[in-house]
């Protein structure tokens, strides 16, 4: 059996979905940051069909599936789960739901898995909705969260984070470079949150579009910046 970029190769793969023409938006944040709430409200009020990574993942080991205890072991440790994997549940998921507009939550998680995605699907994102939220908050949700997560404990959730800032925000700096981030501060109270996510969903004039994307390029060269000094401390940790 073959890759399934070895697949996409071959003009095997993604056709049925490409052929749809599917409008996708990417849901990136660290964990903990409100993505899966916040995809719930933009579910009810636009439309999307809400696609969660983790979810799929979870449920493939539920599943007994021959690939369960791999990707159980690899979510206890917090590390990323080969796109081959994710990509094939995924791409199914969108094809079964027969829906065109997909808000893909958690994912891509890394430079592979974003390259793969492309790669196979020969889709892109239209934009990457980011959540940005404070370690010590998204801490303080995870150990609230109380959905018996195996991955919800003080260990692994240190490690999620360290994943995050060293294989995920890169993924963020590529899009970013594409113009197409819309970052959003996601410390404050959900319906807070949901008012800026809603004025990134509802259809505006070009005035309010170019302010929009001029306040989140300020915002993302903060953002850049405090990542920066996180990965030096953390550096200088190691030493
Ligand atoms: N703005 C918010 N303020 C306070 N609590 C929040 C907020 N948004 C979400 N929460 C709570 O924080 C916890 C984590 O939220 P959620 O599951 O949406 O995050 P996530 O980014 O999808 O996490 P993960 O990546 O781990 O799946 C949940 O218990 C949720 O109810
Ligand atoms: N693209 C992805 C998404 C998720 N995973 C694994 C690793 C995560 O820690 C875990 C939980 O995901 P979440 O529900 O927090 O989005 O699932 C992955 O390997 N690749």
């Amino acid at each position: 059996m073959g890759t399934v970029v070895e697949a996409a190769n071959k003009g095997a793969s993604g056709s049925i979905l490409q052929k749809r023409n599917p409008t996708i938006v990417f849901v990136l944040g660290g964990p903990g940051s409100g993505k899966g709430t916040q995809c719930a409200n933009i579910v009810e009020h636009y439309g999307y069909t809400h696609l969660s990574a983790g979810d799929l993942l979870r449920a493939e080991i539920k599943s007994g599936s021959e690939n369960g205890t791999m990707i159980q072991n690899m979510i206890k440790e917090g590390k990323i789960v080969p796109s081959e994997v994710t990509i094939k549940l995924l791409q199914r998921a969108m094809e079964e739901s027969g829906k065109d507009k997909f808000l893909i939550d958690g994912f891509p998680r890394n430079e592979e898995n974003r390259a793969a995605f492309e790669k196979v699907t020969g889709m892109e994102p239209s934009f990457v909705l980011f959540f940005d939220c404070p370690e010590e908050e998204m801490e303080r949700r995870l150990l609230n969260r109380n959905q018996g997560r195996e991955d919800d404990n003080i260990e692994t959730i240190r490690k999620r984070f360290r994943v995050f800032l060293e294989s995920s925000v890169p993924v963020i700096s590529y899009y970013d470079a594409k113009g197409k981030v819309r970052k959003i501060d996601a410390a404050r109270p959900v319906e807070e949150v949901f008012a800026s996510v809603k004025a990134i969903f509802e259809p505006k004039n070009e005035k309010v579009n170019h302010y929009v994307r001029i306040m989140s390029k300020l915002y993302m060269y903060k953002f850049h910046f405090a990542v920066k000094r996180k990965l030096i401390s953390l550096c200088c940790h190691r030493c």
